[in-house]
């Protein structure tokens, strides 16, 4: 069966093509290294001993895409990840996003939507949720109005689903809400990497311990939780990536109970920024330095999920502990620095 990856080479989408290859599924991938490298195809051959198909394309290229999807009409699903996705850079290039993460949604679905049955997966995120009043996060939680343009457009991007799929009845399509993925596969052929200055947390704690970053700063340490610092839903790379799959199998098996669903896709448990840096420390035997800094403009305070959902219906929940997490990112560090 035939599936394919947009963003395929990209962190979560490499990750996911080896799990999805691990259970059989012919995997096309469409990137256009826009955030990646073409090594990393080998590092998942590496792994899973086949070589996916790979189209060097940029999706914002409608009749590219067009062409594709004539090319291919044997597509069983599509997981889309291919987006841009730093938050600071949204508010300096809105329009990069909004192209990149609706425009190029669009045309995917004016592609679905010609086909006689097609499921999707969507690649959104527990931004949605803003500050939700309560914890842990169910989805049924209100979507309250986005910090970001990146944000915006994952708010958008589900609404444009939810709308085509009303009139759509062919179309069955899944949103996934991310909370934070983090690590490497064990095997560390496959992992994160971050262009420029890690905005993200942990890459930032690697890098800082590897030496590349002289110090980490923790942004605000007066924040009402127990320690001061932001509260997060850490998940491992791989727990996600088999969430996928899972999604995926629900859809091309026609278990879903409507043709648009949304689920959270975290661990359930949150974890304070130093509990991330103390389980760093712990995992790689090595202090890490750091400073207490000042908030960050757009910072909610806390955000973990209530996994019920995903546990119940999907039947998939999340393996890994921090620590794991983290000794995967640390060692995938390491191996890329060495
Ligand atoms: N990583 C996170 O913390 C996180 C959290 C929530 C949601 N998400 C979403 O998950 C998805 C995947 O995230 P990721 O962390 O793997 O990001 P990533 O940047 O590592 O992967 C995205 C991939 O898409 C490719 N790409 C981007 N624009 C493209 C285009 N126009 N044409 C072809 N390829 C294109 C990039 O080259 C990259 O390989 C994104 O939609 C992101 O917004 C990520
Ligand atoms: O150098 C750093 C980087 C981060 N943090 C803190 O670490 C926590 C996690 O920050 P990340 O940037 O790793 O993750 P966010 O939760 O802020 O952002 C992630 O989740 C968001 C949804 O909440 C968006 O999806 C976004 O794209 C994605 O990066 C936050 O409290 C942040 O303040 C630091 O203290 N120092």
């Amino acid at each position: 069966m035939k599936i394919l990856v947009t963003g395929g080479l990209g962190f979560i989408g490499s990750h996911t093509v080896v799990e999805l290859q691990n259970k059989g599924f012919e995997v096309v991938i469409i990137d256009n290294l826009s955030n990646s490298s073409i090594n990393v195809l080998d590092g998942i051959v590496a792994i899973s001993g086949k070589k996916p198909l790979f189209e060097k394309m940029d999706l914002r290229d409608k009749s590219a895409v067009q062409s594709f999807f004539k090319k291919h009409g044997d597509i069983e699903g599509v997981i889309h990840f291919a987006a841009s996705k730093a938050v600071g850079e949204s508010v300096e290039n809105p329009l990069l996003y909004y192209e990149n993460n609706l425009g190029v949604l669009v045309y995917i679905l004016q592609e679905l939507t010609k086909k006689d049955r097609a499921r999707l997966i969507f690649s959104s995120s527990c931004t949605v949720y803003g500050q939700a009043d309560e914890m842990p996060i169910t989805e049924n939680a209100p979507v309250k109005p986005a910090e970001s343009p990146y944000g915006n457009t994952k708010q958008i991007g589900e609404e444009i689903i939810k709308d085509t799929c009303k009139v759509n009845p062919s179309l069955a399509t899944i949103a996934l809400r991310y909370f934070n993925p983090i690590g490497a596969h064990p095997s560390v052929e496959i992992g994160e990497l971050p262009i420029g200055v890690p905005q993200n947390l942990v890459p930032f704690i690697t890098q800082t311990g590897v030496g590349l970053r002289e110090e980490l700063s923790v942004f605000g340490d007066d924040y009402p939780t127990e320690d001061g610092t932001c509260i997060r839903d850490y998940i491992h790379v791989v727990d996600v990536a088999k969430a996928h799959v899972v999604a995926l199998e629900r859809l091309l098996e026609n278990k879903n109970e409507a043709n648009y669903e949304v689920f959270n896709l975290g661990t359930g448990k949150g974890s304070s920024v130093l509990e991330v840096i103390h389980s760093f420390e712990k995992v790689s035997g090595q202090k890490l330095n750091y400073k207490i800094a000042n908030r960050r403009p757009g910072d909610v305070i806390q955000a973990y999920a209530d996994t019920q959902k995903a546990n119940e219906i999907l039947g998939w929940k999340a393996y890994s502990s921090l620590d794991e997490a983290m000794k995967s990112a640390w060692d995938w560090e390491q191996k890329i620095r060495a």
